[in-house]
């Protein structure tokens, strides 16, 4: 599904108004009808609204919200702040008709003394500002959203944060953004949502569909998504009657070093869980009974070395390589390692140790062979690619990655951003806390690399890989819980993944 920027959010409002049509005032109750129907669900009438209303559409929004609420029986107030400038369009034609209704007490804030008692059981509904925010807040709005946050009542922001940028808040001061229990956010998520320093601002998210123009959606072009079941399942393809293990491939694994077999067994099991057909897993002399006896699918390769990773067989038969889960990065590694790039795999994928590797020899990059998958958590990208200051620059930093060397980054993380040479980025939207553990990014190694062997295109295994291992994270979760949960459960729980998405 494409995510698009607030101005295009915008562009596509106009087109809806224009060719659906409808009135401007009539979709802005469409949306805020479907806030209302999120807040009966949810809340008592016993609890006390409070609505704080901006002066632009987002303000509209909330007041709609306001006279609706009131006739379902909810006792609300609304606390408009429009800086003395009047309400115009629809925002005024719903302050009228909640004059009209008479229900709801109206209070216009001019001053800090305007400002009104919040009780901690109060639900606030914040239409501050939505997508048309141009700059961070300051003064009478400033001090008000920092009132807010300070009494700790549930929050509930229309659409977003008022105060938060949907996409660049390189800029702003976050200490000055509504801090929200839940976001109900119209048609689209704002890409903002998807980095971790905005959590605590967020809440839980949730997208509400309002039905903007079809036409619209499909025809505006953005290099931004999110995965869905349905868009990963139709990648999946079913396997032929007639096919034979030759037929899905021969994936090499280079994974493992004295004291870090471990990442080499889990990276094993979910390539072959992956679907390969075949599998060698090449490791130090040292951990070769260990692989034998804890993956006897696999077969193995034995290094020359007793403890790390000095050699590789010859790659003829391989359809593709992966390399780095508990490598190590020693020199004779590292020597190794440039010589697999020389040898130029034409499927590659790449974590951990070998990641870190090349972070020490930036002059490598133009080794890597062409769309070749980086998996990097964030501090091995930053080794990779440099420092950025918040989510916003580094997303640029990455896709700039992406394109310059020519290869596919799997940026890990609760939302794992992935993205292509062509400049296409893709955020995941399954896992969960439960996967912070030792060896889910191994798990994750396997996985991609059983799937680029079968063989998937290596953009196909990088998106289905990141999703399948959330996924099975998800699955693995209903189970265990979070903290109980290990890497090995995540592998455990690949075929229960696989099924779900094609039942
Ligand atoms: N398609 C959809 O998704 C639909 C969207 N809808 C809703 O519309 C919302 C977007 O509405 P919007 O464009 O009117 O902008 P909004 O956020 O209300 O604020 C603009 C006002 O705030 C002001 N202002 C800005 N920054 C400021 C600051 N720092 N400090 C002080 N003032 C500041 C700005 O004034 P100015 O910058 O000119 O000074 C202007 O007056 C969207 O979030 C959603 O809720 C739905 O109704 C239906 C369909
Ligand atoms: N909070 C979270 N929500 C969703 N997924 C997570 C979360 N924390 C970690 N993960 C996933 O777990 C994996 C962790 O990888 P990594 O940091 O390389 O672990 P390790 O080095 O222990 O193998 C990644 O795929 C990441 O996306
Ligand atoms: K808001």
């Amino acid at each position: 599904m494409k995510i698009f920027t607030t101005k295009q959010i915008a562009e596509i409002d106009q087109y809806t108004i224009q060719n659906e049509p409808i009135a401007d005032i009539d979709l802005m109750e469409r949306a805020s009808l479907q806030l209302v129907n999120w807040l009966i669900h949810r809340l008592s009438n016993e609890r006390k609204l409070l609505f704080f209303v901006g002066p632009g559409n987002n303000g509209g929004d909330a007041l709609s919200i306001a006279r609706q609420m009131a006739d379902c029986d909810y006792s609300c107030e609304v606390y408009l702040l429009d800086f003395g400038k009047g309400l115009k369009g629809s925002p005024a034609i719903n302050w009228q008709r909640l004059v009209e209704q008479g229900k709801v007490k109206l209070v216009k804030i001019a001053s800090e003394a305007d400002f009104p008692e919040i009780p901690a059981d109060a639900v606030v509904i914040d239409g501050l500002f939505g997508s048309g925010l141009t700059r961070p807040l300051d003064g009478l709005a400033e001090s008000l959203v920092v009132r807010i946050n300070d009494r700790g009542a549930m929050v509930v922001a229309v659409d977003i944060p008022s105060g938060l940028f949907g996409e660049d808040n390189s800029q702003n001061d976050l200490s000055k953004v509504i801090r929200a229990s839940h976001t109900l956010t119209f048609q689209f998520p704002k890409l903002s949502f998807f980095f971790p320093e905005h959590e605590q601002l967020l809440g839980d998210w949730e997208v509400l569909p309002i039905g903007l123009h079809p036409e619209a959606i499909s025809t505006m072009r953005t290099p931004f998504h999110f995965l869905t079941d349905k868009y990963i399942t139709s990648l999946i393809r079913p396997r032929g009657k007639f096919s034979h293990k030759g037929t899905y491939g021969h994936a090499l694994l280079i994974a493992g070093s004295y004291g870090k077999m471990g990442a080499a067994v889990l990276a094993s099991k979910a390539c072959l869980r992956g679907g390969t057909g075949l599998l060698t897993s090449h490791v130090p002399h040292t951990g070769y009974g260990f692989i034998q006896s804890c993956v006897p699918e696999a077969m193995c390769s034995i290094d020359a070395s007793d403890l790390m990773f000095t050699e590789f067989p010859d790659l003829k038969s391989f359809s593709a390589v992966g390399v780095g889960p508990g490598l190590g990065c020693k020199s004779n590694s590292q020597r190794a390692l440039k010589e697999l790039l020389l040898a130029n795999p034409q499927k590659l994928v790449l974590d951990a140790d070998a990641l870190n590797i090349l972070s020490q020899h930036e002059d490598w990059y133009g080794l890597l062979p062409k769309n070749s998958i980086l998996t990097p958590h964030p501090k091995e990208f930053e080794r990779l690619a440099g420092e950025t200051a918040d989510s916003w620059s580094r997303l640029l930093l990455q896709q700039w990655f992406s394109k310059n060397h020519g290869v596919i980054v799997v940026l890990k993380g609760a939302h794992t951003c992935i993205t292509f040479p062509n400049g296409q980025v893709y955020f995941n939207t399954t896992g969960n806390p439960g996967m912070a553990t030792a060896g889910s990014g191994d798990v994750l190694t396997g996985l991609i690399l059983g799937l680029l062997a079968q063989p998937y295109s290596p953009e196909e295994a990088a998106l289905l890989g990141v999703y399948l291992h959330g996924l099975a994270g998800d699955l693995a979760m209903k189970q265990y819980g979070q903290e109980a949960l290990i890497a090995g459960d995540l592998i455990d729980h690949f075929g229960k993944a696989f099924l779900e998405l094609t039942k």
